[in-house]
């Protein structure tokens, strides 16, 4: 970049009130304020028509259009003369979605809909959802990423890479939508269990904000995936001839962190103080860092380390009906000391310290965590990252987890680690014989990440397990009993949790909050469920339940005073649902 255009670029970024040029007011992209040297962006609306119209994703209605819409709207003989409704047409691409056997076949032609038409794709999505979401979401988008360079058709979201430093603001400007509700960001370095994937998880936002839209009822065009690419220390996508991000390895320390805060002011200053950010799949020694940095200055949710951790305890607290008891007089022992381990046992120890009135530090006591070293205990603080360190309890070193839950007889065990086959059937039947019902969770992502499989849980624990998983296991028929595993995923909080905070107009995220969505998540698991062993309610009624967990998300919001959108309304569940995006189509003029 020559000295000139760096100016320019560092021009742009200075629109500060204290800058001396004037502006109207909301003057939110600077336009009013800019001077000849600083940049804006030439914004045009126009009407879509024609052709255009029938490229359009979000105006596009296929063979739907009416004959009155051909006639008035330029597309007379540019579709053959049928006209056919929304659900014939869902109807016919879910029949040929049926017949395509390979699932990564599935998600690009899922994709291609998205591309062409969004509200038949969010039709199918909702409708559909517990046969789609293994689709464009867990197992089915771990696969897409790995091979996003030779699936890549079309950018569908924003790619902001170290090339683009100074100039951030402009890049968020190229996006064709202004009024942003949520943004999901990754920088691809630890992409569900699969590790660093640099810029190909772009498929993580993509796929998480489908479902907001999907489950949590945010429009499509208030979300925005953006991928950061540092670069990436995965050697085997750097030699990629197909590798779609920077060929470098990934910068670190104080590069990265300004990159970083250069990214965080940019979207403030673009899209104002109530846009959320949710950071996906972060690698953990940046996710607490950027998390903590800041939760204190923007609408900011990690959903690994807080999204995880309130489905997990909706969980855990549901399971009692199954195992008795509450939650302060169990112990739990978790497989994995990172992002989810820890935040699924701080939100654990705090909902304990709300409910005894005991301190946190207590309530940390029954609570154990284990990493790639062994159990956490005291003689290893000194050495420990300081997420691991309120873990560190009084215990001699045991680095074996088979002997680890001999020793600590956990009611369950919690798998984090994102390493597979790691709940051995030793492990599962030491749990059997310590308890009547062993809660087994086995949340790492994508399935082959899985700590062990439903079946294996079921079978070595003689049916006993209450079993549940990040991603999605059929269900197991053993002893002639049907097994209905239920699927841990952060994907029943994130969707309504985000529409809670915006609905609120919300502009921080409070732990309380996580303790709200979860409690509403866990209410609406029914008798009829547990029967079933099911810990969680089945994701066909994920939008009745994602309002409800708005609803108690946006009530704490106004209860701490961070709502900005008021009056409050009086029935926030009706509000909620009143708010959603629907995909059936609209009627043109
Ligand atoms: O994406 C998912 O399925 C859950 C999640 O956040 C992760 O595993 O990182
Ligand atoms: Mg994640």
């Amino acid at each position: 970049m020559d000295s000139k255009m760096e100016e320019k670029s560092e021009a742009v970024l200075d629109m500060s009130p204290t800058s001396t040029v004037g502006g109207g007011v909301e003057d939110i992209y600077g336009e009013d304020r800019a001077t000849e040297d600083q940049l804006i962006t030439p914004w045009t609306f126009v009407v879509s028509s024609g052709y255009n119209l029938l490229r359009d994703p979000r105006y596009n209605k296929g063979l739907a259009f009416t004959e009155k819409e051909r006639d008035v709207h330029y597309l007379q003989g540019l579709l053959p003369p049928a006209v056919i409704p929304q659900e014939l047409q869902e109807r016919r691409l879910m029949q040929s979605l049926r017949g395509y056997e390979v699932p990564l076949n599935k998600y690009v032609v899922l994709m291609e809909l998205e591309e062409r038409n969004e509200r038949l794709f969010y039709k199918l999505l909702i409708d559909n959802v517990e046969e789609l979401l293994p689709i464009v979401y867990t197992p089915t988008v771990g696969e897409a990423c790995q091979k996003y360079g030779s699936i890549f058709k079309r950018p569908q979201g924003l790619y902001i890479s170290l090339k683009e430093k100074g100039r951030i603001l402009e890049v968020l400007k190229n996006w064709p939508e202004r009024k942003i509700q949520v943004i999901v960001v990754t920088d691809g370095e630890r992409i569900l269990g699969l590790g660093d994937l640099g810029c190909q998880g772009m498929g993580i936002p993509v796929g998480k904000l489908a479902l907001y839209t999907a489950l949590g009822g945010v429009r499509p065009s208030a979300c925005l995936p953006i991928t950061i690419d540092v670069g990436t220390n995965n050697e085997q996508l750097l030699k990629d001839e197909f590798y779609i991000g920077l060929r470098q390895k990934r910068a670190t320390g104080k590069e990265y962190y300004d990159f970083l805060d250069e990214f965080m002011k940019a979207v403030k200053q673009n899209y104002g103080e109530k846009v959320l950010v949710q950071y996906e799949d972060f690698a953990n020694h940046n996710a607490f860092e950027l998390l903590a940095k800041y939760g204190t200055t923007h609408l900011v949710f990690n959903d690994d380390i807080q999204g995880t951790a309130a489905v997990v305890l909706a969980g855990l607290v549901a399971s009692l009906k199954l195992l008795g008891g509450s939650l302060a007089d169990h112990t739990f022992l978790f497989f994995g000391a990172g992002e989810a381990g820890t935040g699924i046992a701080e939100l654990i120890a705090l909902a304990i310290s709300k409910k005894t009135k005991a301190p946190v530090e207590e309530a940390r006591k029954n609570i154990w965590l284990v990493d790639s070293k062994g159990l956490i205990v005291n003689a290893r603080k000194e050495s420990l990252q300081a997420h691991k360190k309120p873990w560190a309890h009084e215990h001699e070193p045991v680095n074996n987890l088979l002997y680890t839950v001999k020793a600590i007889k956990p009611a369950a065990i919690i798998g984090t680690s994102g390493v597979g086959q790691t709940f051995t059937k030793e492990v599962i039947e030491v749990m059997a014989s310590i308890n009547k019902r062993p809660l087994i969770m086995a949340l790492s992502n994508p399935t082959a990440q899985s700590e062990c499989t439903a079946e294996e849980a079921y079978t070595w624990s003689e049916g006993r397990a209450v079993f549940a998983s990040g991603s999605p296991f059929p269900p197991v028929e053993y002893n002639n009993k049907l097994h209905i595993p239920s699927q841990a995923n952060n994907c029943y909080i994130f969707p309504g949790f985000g529409f809670g905070l915006v609905m609120a107009g919300a502009i921080r995220v409070h732990n309380d909050m996580l303790l709200a969505a979860s409690e509403a998540l866990a209410s609406q698991v029914t008798e009829e469920h547990y029967g079933k062993g099911m810990i969680y309610p089945p994701f066909g009624n994920i939008r009745k339940i994602s309002a409800h967990i708005a609803a108690n998300v946006a009530a704490k919001a106004y209860e701490l005073g961070v709502a900005t959108r008021l009056p409050q309304p009086a029935d926030l569940v009706k509000y909620a649902e009143s708010c959603m995006y629907t995909p059936n189509y609209r009627s043109y003029r």
